[in-house]
């Protein structure tokens, strides 16, 4: 029986033990930092292979696979003391914080493995991004999705800014669902069409990478029509090179920094 054991109990950890619970929760037992108390709380009552710690250091000296799911300006504190052994693996799931300085906060661990999960992991859906490779992580985090296996660390922190178009996602949802209600239509019928239209519509584009074709926009709009002028009015004020200036602003944010008062 794997022994995994979660340091920070917040958004993403969950979303992975609920995933993981599909795949492994026959093959593992899971121990969980007790911060967030009402997430660890819930996740040990929903199931009986999870269990809340007393604290970080007894999930550390009680697992074989570590996870680090705290933000990146809380690792040092996080860390700090804590009883690391040289046959442990530790995951961090930490955006923006290099595999050299986790692996200098979790000495002696043997083994140090950067994981970029994103929350449809509690589906068994989306990019699941590793580096380096290794055997049990990828077996781990096989079946929660689409498994790339990153050949150089640079590509998981582009990857993690990428990622962070993911909120804005939902605010262009949500945008066009208010736009939906403001022309009277009744908002759970506004809100499940746009969900579902873009659910296919991300369903369309693997299916198209599966088979090595493009998506080019120009061939998913009527000649003359409606997505066309939306396209065209959204690229004559420059809405698309914004896309890439955000990219940018995302790039040089100081994730590490302590948060301003
Ligand atoms: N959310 C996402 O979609 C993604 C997140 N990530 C990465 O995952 C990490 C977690 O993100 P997210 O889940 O959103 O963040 P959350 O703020 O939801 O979770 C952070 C967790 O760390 C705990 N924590 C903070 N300080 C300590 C400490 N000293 N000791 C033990 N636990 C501590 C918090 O407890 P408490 O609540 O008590 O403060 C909380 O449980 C980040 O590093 C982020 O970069 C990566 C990819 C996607
Ligand atoms: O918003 C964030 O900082 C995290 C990292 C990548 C995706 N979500």
């Amino acid at each position: 029986m794997l022994r995994l054991g979660f340091v920070g109990t917040g958004t993403l950890v969950s979303a992975v033990i609920d995933g993981l619970q599909a795949t492994h929760g026959d093959r593992c037992r899971i121990l969980l930092s007790p911060r967030s108390q009402e997430t660890s709380q819930a996740l040990a009552a929903r199931y009986a292979n999870v269990e809340r710690a007393e604290s970080s250091a007894a999930v550390v000296e009680g697992s074989d696979v570590v996870f680090l799911g705290m933000r990146p300006n809380q690792l040092d504190e996080a860390t700090a003391g804590l009883p690391f052994r040289p046959d442990q693996t530790v995951v961090s799931f930490l955006a923006g914080v290099s595999h050299a300085r986790v692996s200098e906060k979790v000495q002696p661990a043997g083994h140090v493995v950067r994981v970029n999960p994103l929350p449809p992991i509690r589906l068994r859906k989306g990019p699941v991004v590793i580096y380096p490779a290794n055997p049990i992580v990828e077996d781990l985090f096989g079946g929660l999705g689409d498994l790339i296996v990153a050949g150089k660390e640079s590509d998981l922190a582009a990857i993690a800014n990428g990622s962070a178009m993911m909120s804005s996602h939902y605010a262009l949802q949500n945008a066009i669902i208010d736009w939906l209600v403001s022309r009277e239509m009744a908002p759970d019928t506004a809100t499940h069409y746009v969900r579902s239209m873009f659910s296919g519509l991300a369903a369309v584009g693997l299916d198209a990478f599966a088979k090595g074709e493009p998506v080019d926009p120009a061939h998913h709009e009527t000649k003359g029509g409606l997505n066309e002028r939306g396209r065209r009015y959204l690229g004559d004020i420059g809405w698309f090179d914004e896309i890439g200036r955000a990219l940018d602003v995302i790039e040089g944010h100081v994730l590490t920094a302590r948060p301003k008062s």
